[in-house]
């Protein structure tokens, strides 16, 4: 017998007042997003939200109908499916696939976010550009652009009394000069259209039925009400335990009750660790139908995840609770290299193979270790010297997290990454990371610059990181790690 959710309005803030930059929304802040809040805050009153929503998610299941080739040719594997169309299996729990959701990724405000190789190499989910559909359904790339731009510009002005709640609990500047700021100048957010597939209603479904728990791994995310459909006609939604579910601060999994006119805010794992836990993540999963004569409907919507430029430093405390393995002694990295990071795990692909083309990823496979990440539960409490909260103490278990690509399963066999306390002799397979002093280089044993950063995949030398802090993962005959000293006073070398 299955157990019915109780429902839960979201806090939520009239846009009018949003816009007030003046006014003190602490109050909402902190029952939206605070250690006690439910983790979500809607704007109501947006102008044009309601039609941009409806004229884009009627969409997805138009990218669905499109022929097999055509899909095909929207996908894109180097970015691993971050732009384009993709009917990618998620695993966001440890003994499940999500199997029942198509996707199309794509920057709504940049269509080439750089022209950089190098860059688009390195933070391919972030650099590459935009695939749009521009023959076969030409009105997509308005209305995902349309509607991502007003979800950024609102979710901006969100930010800003995000910023004030914080710094109002004395944290200071906990990101660059500000949220706001630093998320205004990012070239990177990331819209994603959903369909979620129909999908044939079982007994033993659990709430995570359409998809699994998780919580963003980024700042703020932006979502739409969901759009249902039966065979490409509207229908409304068919059962009220449809749709987005919420873990709260005290472990109770709530349905939260989304008006189809309001827009929706939730916060990511990144903001929470900056801002030291007076924001906090929100752990959410989809449900489908419950019940047979809805066993045909698909349900539409659109994320929009707001984040910083791939260069932007984090400096991220030694009390986190998220992705502790992809961080590196220093604590210091830019985020771009910090997401990829983050992308490689739940991918189950070492670092070093995320950063390659796909032709030699799959050459790599054959030798390399996969990687999996488990992260802890979204709800174990954070560490006490993240201020005062208050949440209960709850089971702690492991949740793992994985994007299954090409047929490629993952697992949880580590890095491998060592540390190394001197320069030795090694293969280069890939850089890293970089300190933001400076690029990393490589050099012989003489002291001589070999190769610049992220210049090739086997180059055998000794290898340096310049400017301090920088890391370089390796393998010769077993796999292994230098993590350097500063070497201070090298001109920045660039092959
Ligand atoms: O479908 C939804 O409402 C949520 C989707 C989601 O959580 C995600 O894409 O990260
Ligand atoms: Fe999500």
């Amino acid at each position: 017998m299955q157990q019915q959710q109780p429902s839960v309005r979201a806090v939520t803030i009239p846009f009018a007042d949003l816009k007030d930059r003046g006014k003190d929304l602490g109050g909402f802040i902190e029952e939206g997003f605070g250690p006690q809040g439910l983790g979500i805050v809607s704007i109501a009153g947006v102008p044009g939200y309601p039609e941009l929503r409806k004229r884009l998610l009627r969409l997805a299941p138009r990218i669905v109908s499109l022929p097999d080739d055509v899909k095909k040719q929207l996908e894109d594997p180097d970015s691993r499916y971050h732009f384009g169309w993709s009917r990618v299996e998620e695993k966001f729990e440890s003994e499940r696939w999500d199997t029942a959701k198509g996707s199309y990724f794509a920057n709504p405000v940049f269509d080439v976010p750089t022209t950089d190789d190098e860059l688009v190499t390195r933070y391919p989910s972030y650099c590459r550009p935009n695939i749009w559909p521009k023959d076969h359904l030409p009105e997509l790339e308005i209305a995902f652009k349309g509607l991502g731009k007003l979800m950024l510009e609102v979710g901006l002005m969100l930010a800003h009394h995000c910023d004030r709640y914080v710094i109002q609990r004395g944290v200071g500047q906990y990101i660059g000069e500000s949220l706001e700021k630093t998320l205004a100048r990012s070239r990177c957010p990331k819209g994603r259209l959903l369909y979620y597939f129909p999908k044939s209603f079982s007994k033993q479904d659990e709430v995570s039925s359409w998809c699994g728990w998780h919580t963003d791994y980024g700042f703020l995310t932006g979502l739409t009400c969901g759009l249902f459909t039966r065979k490409s006609e509207e229908v409304p939604c068919p059962d009220i335990g449809t749709g987005l579910y919420v873990r709260t601060r005290d472990n109770q999994v709530v349905k939260v009750t989304l008006v189809d006119d309001e827009l929706v805010y939730q916060i990511g794992e990144t903001a929470e660790i900056l801002s030291r836990g007076h924001l906090c993540a929100t752990p959410h999963c989809v449900k489908a139908p419950s019940s047979e004569d809805a066993s045909d409907v698909g349900r539409s919507t659109f994320v929009l995840f707001i984040q910083p430029n791939w260069d932007e430093p984090l400096k991220l405390p030694s009390e986190i609770r998220y992705h502790q393995e992809c961080i590196p002694p220093t604590r210091t990295l830019a985020y771009g290299e910090y997401s990829e990071r983050v992308l490689a795990s739940f991918s189950g692909k070492s670092v070093e193979q995320t950063l390659m083309p796909q032709s030699k990823q799959r050459q790599a496979a054959s030798t390399t270790n996969h990687r999996g990440s488990t992260t802890s539960n979204p709800r174990d409490p954070p560490p006490r010297s993240w201020g005062d909260s208050t949440r209960s103490d709850q089971n702690q278990h492991k949740k793992a997290c994985h994007r299954r690509e090409d047929g490629h399963l993952s697992s949880n066999d580590g890095d491998g990454r060592q540390r190394v306390p001197e320069r030795r002799e090694c293969t280069l397979l890939s850089v890293v990371s970089e300190s933001r002093a400076g690029p990393l280089q490589l050099v012989d044993e003489g002291d001589q610059v070999i190769h610049g950063r992220s210049a090739g995949w086997a180059i055998p030398g000794r290898v340096a990181p310049r400017g301090g802090g920088g890391e370089i993962e390796t393998r010769s005959r077993r796999k292994e790690a230098w993590r350097g000293e500063t070497r201070r006073g090298r001109p920045p070398s660039r092959v």
